[in-house]
């Protein structure tokens, strides 16, 4: 390992101190995990990757080049409720879909299933367009958290209710930039 890629001890964020929590090789290993469970459920299908700007920008794009089905395509919306380490509950859409939905099987991926108050929202507004089916990925899932009851269909990791930042979850929109999820120091 080069000195670039060592993994901080600790990583300082507008005065709050975040420890390595879940490192780059574990989540590689995780993210070929959920990419193989999609490529066997997607068999014979030209799915329609959804990917929820901004947090799962870097997961949505290691795990379509993991899954390996070149008759997929891929779009974008974007979805907003976090200010600082608590969701307003209020889940704005900022940027929509242009595709029709009608019978495509659709893949949404997401970063996190905190509250699931996104999730439940985006599902909702995604089935109104008539889509064949409809599939939730997330890189991360924190049941504990949950104000919905929402499950995904694939999870890389379930984890403890407590704030993270890296691999594109940010704080404020700072630190998507890390190798490795950093986990809040208690
Ligand atoms: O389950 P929930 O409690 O709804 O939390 C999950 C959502 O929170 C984050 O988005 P955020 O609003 O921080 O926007 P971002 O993706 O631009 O960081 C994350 O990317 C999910 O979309
Ligand atoms: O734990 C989190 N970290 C960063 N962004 C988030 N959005 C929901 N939960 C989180």
């Amino acid at each position: 390992m080069t000195d670039d890629e060592r993994i901080a001890e600790e990583v300082v964020v507008d005065g709050l101190t975040f420890v390595p929590f879940l490192k780059r090789d574990e989540i590689r290993r995780q993210v070929k995990r959920v990419a193989s469970e999609l490529r066997r459920d997607l068999e014979g299908k030209r799915p329609l990757f959804i990917c929820v700007l901004n947090g799962a920008f870097i997961f949505a794009a290691d795990l379509i080049r993991e899954c390996g089905i070149n008759d997929c395509s891929v779009t974008f919306v974007r979805y907003k409720s976090y200010e600082g380490m608590s969701t307003t509950g209020n889940v704005k859409q900022l940027v929509g879909l242009t595709e029709d939905l009608t019978g495509r099987d659709v893949v949404i991926i997401e970063d996190i299933v905190d509250t699931g108050l996104t999730a439940k929202q985006m599902i909702a507004d995604i089935k109104k367009q008539g889509p064949e089916s409809v599939r939730f990925v997330t890189l991360l899932h924190k049941p504990a958290s949950s104000k919905t009851g929402f499950t995904p269909d694939y999870a890389a990791f379930t984890i403890p209710p407590s704030f993270i930042i890296g691999y594109g979850l940010d704080l404020d929109g700072k630190v998507r930039n890390l190798k490795d999820i950093y986990v809040i120091k208690e």
